[in-house]
């Protein structure tokens, strides 16, 4: 690999699960908390050597966190897997598996598999187990070296096994915000257009049939405009592709300033745009359209670039009729649509009354 790609693939990696990074920060940030709370709880059941490991965790948590900052994520992670597992050792070997240090090795579970490709976070979580396993076996053979009273070891138990319990709530909170909104952009990129932010093609043609359904049942009219930008050939060549997409935008955007809440907007092609209007007669289409064309003829938009320009659109308008198709009404609206390009564009023209599918 090159340099250059390598460069990309470390930033790459780095950059990967942003909000898993800034989990793993909060993380630091409560596990330093505990053990400073751990700092005082052992100094008052006298011991010490276990109070001043703690001071040694709150500065790799310190430094871990640090490192999250700097996105020294690889330093960072170490510093806390580090820390947990020195910590889960120490602890037990001090005070016992009773204590309830272990736990803390099972919040590793779940963030392995989060911050890790599957071919590292499997061979890990096996030496997660094969640690936890061996550290329990030791308890049987080994007694602990520094015992405390059976009610200190209850409450130590019990602190740590909220600690524990409040973490997991709080990583699998993360973790549904996280899948929720992945599908929500999901769901976003596979209905709309991404540059006039309308539905696509593919989902106005979803809405149009269950609408079209609905009118199958209810029998109230439904309507159909497609417009199209006159001479926007001309625009891309004059101004540039970018005052082009702006345009499109701002085409978009007063198309649906000036229709109902109720009505499907959607770019239909390239610089052509579908309208579905339910309860709507193609009379009162047609002066929907007529908004939108006079909305947009009485504007100068000034591109991103500075130029001042005007433009029209022209549009041909349908109705559904009973024993229609959604191509057949769409095909007629288009052919509304050419005829007002032929008769000299900027104008809405009415479906013919003899025309067929
Ligand atoms: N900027 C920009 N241009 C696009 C996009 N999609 C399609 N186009 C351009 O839209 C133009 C459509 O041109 P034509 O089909 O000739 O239509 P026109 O110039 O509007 O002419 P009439 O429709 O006859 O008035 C082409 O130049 C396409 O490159 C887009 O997403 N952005």
């Amino acid at each position: 690999m090159s340099q250059a790609g390598s460069e990309s693939a470390r930033e790459t990696a780095r950059d990967r699960k942003p909000r898993f990074w800034q989990v793993a920060k909060r993380c630091c940030q409560i596990a330093a908390s505990v053990d400073v709370a751990f700092f005082f709880i052992f100094h008052y059941l006298g011991s010490p050597i276990l109070a001043w490991v703690n001071v040694v965790s709150i500065t790799m948590y310190a430094v871990a966190y640090w490192a999250l900052g700097r996105k020294l994520n690889v330093l960072a992670v170490g510093l806390i897997w580090a820390e947990v597992i020195l910590h889960a050792a120490i602890g037990i070997s001090m005070i016992g598996w009773d204590a309830g240090f272990h736990y803390y090795l099972m919040l590793f579970i779940p963030a392995l598999f989060v911050s890790m490709p599957l071919k590292h976070s499997v061979p890990a979580f096996t030496v997660l187990w094969g640690y936890y396993v061996g550290l329990y076996l030791m308890t049987w053979f080994f007694e602990p070296l520094q015992p405390i009273a059976s009610e200190a070891l209850l409450a130590l138990n019990l602190f740590n096994l909220t600690v524990v319990f409040s973490m997991f709530a709080y990583l699998s909170f993360f973790y549904l915000r996280n899948v929720s909104s992945a599908h929500r952009k999901l769901q976003q990129m596979a209905t709309t257009d991404p540059l006039t932010r309308l539905f696509n093609r593919r989902h106005m043609t979803y809405l149009a049939k269950k609408e079209l359904a609905r009118f199958e049942r209810s029998g109230h009219p439904v309507s159909f405009i497609v417009l199209d930008i006159d001479h926007f050939k001309t625009i891309n060549d004059q101004y540039g592709h970018e005052a082009g997409d702006f345009v499109l935008q701002e085409v978009a955007r007063v198309i649906q300033e000036q229709l109902r809440a109720q009505d499907l907007v959607a770019r239909w092609g390239g610089e052509e745009f579908l309208a579905i209007l339910p309860d709507t007669t193609i009379d009162e289409a047609s002066v929907g359209a007529e908004r939108i064309r006079k909305g947009l003829l009485g504007n100068q938009w000034t591109t991103p670039g500075g130029d001042v320009l005007e433009l029209t659109v022209s549009a041909g308008v349908s109705e559904y009729r009973p024993d229609d198709d959604l191509n057949a009404a769409i095909n007629r609206a288009d052919r509304a649509l050419y005829r007002g390009k032929e008769g000299g564009r900027n104008r809405v023209e009415l479906e013919a009354a003899e025309d067929g599918a």
